[in-house]
């Protein structure tokens, strides 16, 4: 297994953000988190990453315990979070050249010109990254996200903010990046075209907790819709299955 997320709590002085969470992913799996403002997706993401600790509960990735040992595997990992800023006076080129060296990648210089043609971002790898509109910095986050040629990738919302030509681009780009790497992805997504097209599971979360979880076409037939649209509506309104677990019960 790839990821392996067993029980995780993050607890906020303001209340529960992710109340007990378990899942397996495979490896070469693409994985749709899904879920309303506030579900959770965000933070159960930077716990899997290591960038939030959790209050309770284990993760491990491709095999390492990320709350102990998460040196080990770092390299082997990346994320993309529209949370995370880049230093907004480097450069896109200076940028890639930081985070590079911190994945330790080599080959550097040759690996950011690759990226840079399938990015389409060779026009602006000497522009400062402060200067870019927020969908050219969407891909130049991808571009750190795939630095690495990681095996494992996070992503928080990959098309925020990005037209729905290069929106689609993007999402062509991740599915060759999956086949060829036999990456496995988990994706926190409010793209419901997103996820229909890339993920092959979707899990479901309300309020820090999973509540459904599924391929997009069990979840299609489960609930009797025609899209994974009416299927978020259901959860989100609380006419989901677990809705109708928790009245029997
Ligand atoms: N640093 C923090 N301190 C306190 N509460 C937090 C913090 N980070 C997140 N939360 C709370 O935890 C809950 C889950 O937030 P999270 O960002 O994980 O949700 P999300 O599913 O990613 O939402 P969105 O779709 O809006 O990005 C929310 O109620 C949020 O207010």
């Amino acid at each position: 297994m790839s990821i392996v997320v067993d029980k995780l709590v993050k607890e906020y002085k303001t209340g529960t953000a992710v109340g007990g969470v378990s899942f397996t992913l495979p490896k070469g799996s693409v994985t749709g988190l899904l879920g309303g403002n506030g579900a959770g997706k965000t933070t159960t993401i930077a716990m899997i990453m290591g960038l939030t600790l959790p209050t309770s509960g284990a993760v491990s990735v491709l095999g390492v315990d990320m709350l102990r040992h998460r040196h080990q595997v770092l390299a082997r990992m990346n994320f993309e979070s529209p949370y995370v800023e880049m230093p907004l006076r480097l450069t896109v080129r200076q940028n890639l050249k930081v985070f590079g060296r911190l994945y330790g990648v080599r080959d550097l210089d040759a690996r950011i010109a690759t990226l840079a043609q399938e990015l389409d971002l060779v026009e602006l790898l000497d522009r400062p990254a402060g200067k870019l509109s927020a969908g050219q910095k969407t891909r130049v986050s991808l571009a750190k996200a795939l630095v690495n040629n990681p095996e494992v990738l996070l992503l928080d919302e990959p098309t925020a903010s990005l037209d729905p030509d290069t929106a689609d681009w993007v999402r062509a780009r991740l599915d060759r990046y999956r086949h060829e790497r036999g990456a496995t992805i988990l994706l926190a997504s409010h793209n419901m075209v997103e996820v229909e097209r890339l993920c092959d599971r979707v899990i479901m979360m309300k309020q820090g907790r999973i509540v459904d979880d599924g391929t997009p076409d069990d979840l299609l037939t489960r609930y009797g819709r025609a899209n994974l649209e009416e299927v978020f509506l259901d959860v989100a309104r609380g006419r989901g299955i677990a809705a109708e677990r928790e009245a029997a019960s």
